[in-house]
């Protein structure tokens, strides 16, 4: 049963000040505070795809394993993750998980290897109406009846992944958070699948999705989050990504844009910082043309900047 909720206008998610550390041994004695993400906002509506991209290691996947309470044993969580309004509680994201809050996880390793798929997929359906929600699910993602009854190593890699978006979407959830759902499959089932996740919301879903592949993220997406080393450096609306990237409020937005094989495919020159190597300064600062002095010694804060949010100074 879904959650009641008076207030329409309240967010279904709200992030806020979000911090992931892990406790690393240094040798010896020594420990050292690896601190993976950090300061992170962000908000979802109901009815909103909201899509996440950049580096591989800015810490995409730990704001999903955070919002559904998955984190690994040696990290550390700080700050607020509200769910209609109200905290997500261990309690109540117990009451939630697998219901009205589903991930499509990054890994086909998340099926259980000595479970059959249809008992997985089930999950948390009751008894009743578990047999004919199966039946539509693979229909829609066009897993044949006979995938039922078969484990996880017996599936192709791109059934894998439809397993997992059924899996996700068979209890009818409010708020999806997919994380790369579409790797290993072929263009046409990219657009059903998207497509998919784009009808949801347009039902009322929440949708996080994150995403290496920006453009076929913004064949669905309201608005996009760019991550860069553990933290949201701009929040754009999807029409900002369009010809030069101008309309982009971050340099490594515009950049990441610019290195897409259909506009300029030109690389950014040098890597991000890893999580130890985050003291000071802004995260891009490094690799960034516009980069003062200023930007070397002091974080910038996320600000509101047209309808979006950048952590730039230079940013107008
Ligand atoms: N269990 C862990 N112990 C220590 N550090 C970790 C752990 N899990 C993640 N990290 C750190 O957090 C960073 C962010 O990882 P995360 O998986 O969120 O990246 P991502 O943006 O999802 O990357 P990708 O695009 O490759 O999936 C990693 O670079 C790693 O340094
Ligand atoms: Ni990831």
């Amino acid at each position: 049963m879904a959650e009641q909720y008076p207030d329409q206008c309240t967010p279904l998610l709200e992030v806020e000040n979000l911090s992931v550390s892990f406790l690393q041994y240094a040798g010896g004695w020594g420990q050292t505070v690896l601190e993976a993400i950090q300061g992170l906002q962000l908000s979802i509506g109901a009815g909103e795809v909201v899509a996440v991209i950049g580096a591989s290691g800015s810490g995409k996947s730990l704001l999903a394993h955070a919002i559904m309470g998955i984190l690994p044993g040696n990290a550390t969580m700080s700050g607020t993750i509200r769910y209609r309004g109200e905290a997500l509680t261990e309690r109540r994201l117990a009451a939630l998980r697998g219901r009205e809050l589903a991930l499509v996880p990054q890994s086909v390793n998340y099926l259980d290897p000595l479970m059959r798929v249809g008992d997985q997929v089930r999950g948390a359906v009751p008894g009743r109406a578990a047999a004919s929600r199966l039946r539509k699910v693979f229909e829609r993602y066009q897993l044949a009846a006979r995938v039922e009854r078969l484990f996880p190593f017996q599936l192709s890699g791109g059934m894998a992944r439809r397993v997992l978006v059924s899996t996700a979407t068979i209890a009818n959830p409010q708020l999806i958070i997919a994380d790369e759902p579409t790797p290993g499959l072929h263009p046409a089932a990219v657009r059903e699948t998207l497509g998919r996740f784009r009808e949801l919301a347009d039902e009322g879903c929440g949708v996080l999705l994150i995403s290496h592949n920006i453009e076929s993220a913004l064949w669905i997406a309201d608005k996009v989050a760019v991550f860069y080393a553990g933290t949201i450096v701009e929040l754009a609306l999807k029409n900002d990504f369009a010809a030069d990237g101008g309309r982009l409020r971050h340099p490594y937005s515009r950049a990441l844009w610019r290195s897409l094989p259909q506009n300029d495919f030109v690389p950014i020159p040098g890597s991000q910082p890893h999580p130890n190597d985050r003291s000071v300064g802004c995260v891009f600062a490094a690799r960034c043309e516009l980069a003062s002095s200023e930007c070397r010694s002091v974080r910038p804060d996320l600000r509101e900047l047209r309808e979006g949010m950048v952590r730039c100074i230079h940013a107008s």
